[in-house]
């Protein structure tokens, strides 16, 4: 589903009360929540306000564990880190405990962290298939989402839910959840804004499947379901779209 909005405000304020209640609801339903953040520009209104009053009171943050969908290899305190961004506007503020934080980098090479990644997700999905409760992405103008970068070998891959690699064009390694890693999730929620988005979201949304180009087409939850919050601008070239 398609969503459109006047302004970044008003799509961040839908995208914190969907986590609210995804997490109010995984919580009721089995004890806890399992978020993957997105990095970039687009969820920064997001983690402002879910660190605020009456958002902050409303999440059951003793519950709830958080993993990233991507991230630049680079040190937690780089200003390129996604996790960084997350923390700064969001998890130093919340009542939130760092045994339930799992930032992605550590001391290892980029792939060995990518396997102890993978293994941490195992034990928290009790060695079952991982399952988030709400992945939260962005796309770029480019049309990759996540760490999944138009022309990389990580779009094939089928078995891994974590995979590093070096990306060429930006002269460094990324990390990120794969494709089929992602598609277990219950619920999938994009967050994408500006006109320079309006070609590749109308592509990824309207036009011929060519994943190789636009991975965002990747993301098709197998059992869950996916949001699209989009502003005006983004939306300027869709066919199809509900205006909020
Ligand atoms: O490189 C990245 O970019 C995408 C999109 O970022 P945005 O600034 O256009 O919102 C982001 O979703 C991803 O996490 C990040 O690593």
């Amino acid at each position: 589903m398609i969503q459109v909005f006047k302004s970044t405000a008003a799509l961040s304020k839908e995208a914190v009360e969907i986590f609210v209640q995804s997490a109010q609801e995984a919580v009721q339903e089995n004890g806890r929540f399992t978020v993957a953040l997105t990095g970039g520009s687009s969820p920064e209104q997001l983690y402002k306000l879910l660190a605020q009053a009456p958002y902050r009171e409303l999440v059951p943050w003793d519950k709830t564990y958080v993993f990233w969908g991507d991230e630049r290899w680079v040190n937690l305190t780089d200003d390129r880190s996604n996790a960084k961004m997350a923390f700064d506007t969001l998890l130093h503020h919340v009542p939130i405990s760092k045994s339930h934080i799992f930032p992605m980098y550590g001391e290892q090479a980029p792939e060995d962290f990518a396997l102890v990644y993978e293994k941490r997700l195992q034990n928290h999905f009790g060695g079952a298939a991982p399952r988030f409760d709400l992945v939260l992405l962005g796309m770029g103008d480019d049309g990759h989402t996540a760490s999944l970068f138009p022309g990389t070998a990580v779009l094939q891959e089928k078995e891994q839910m974590v995979q590093a690699y070096y990306l060429e064009p930006q002269s460094m390694y990324r990390i990120t959840l794969t494709a089929p890693c992602i598609n277990q999730a219950k619920k999938i929620v994009f967050m994408t804004y500006g006109e320079k988005k309006a070609k590749a979201l109308r592509e990824v949304l309207e036009g011929e499947r060519n994943p190789e180009q636009y991975p965002a087409q990747l993301i098709q939850p197998t059992q869950g379901e996916t949001l699209w919050l989009v502003d005006e601008a983004a939306a300027s070239l869709l066919k199809d779209k509900v205006s909020e």
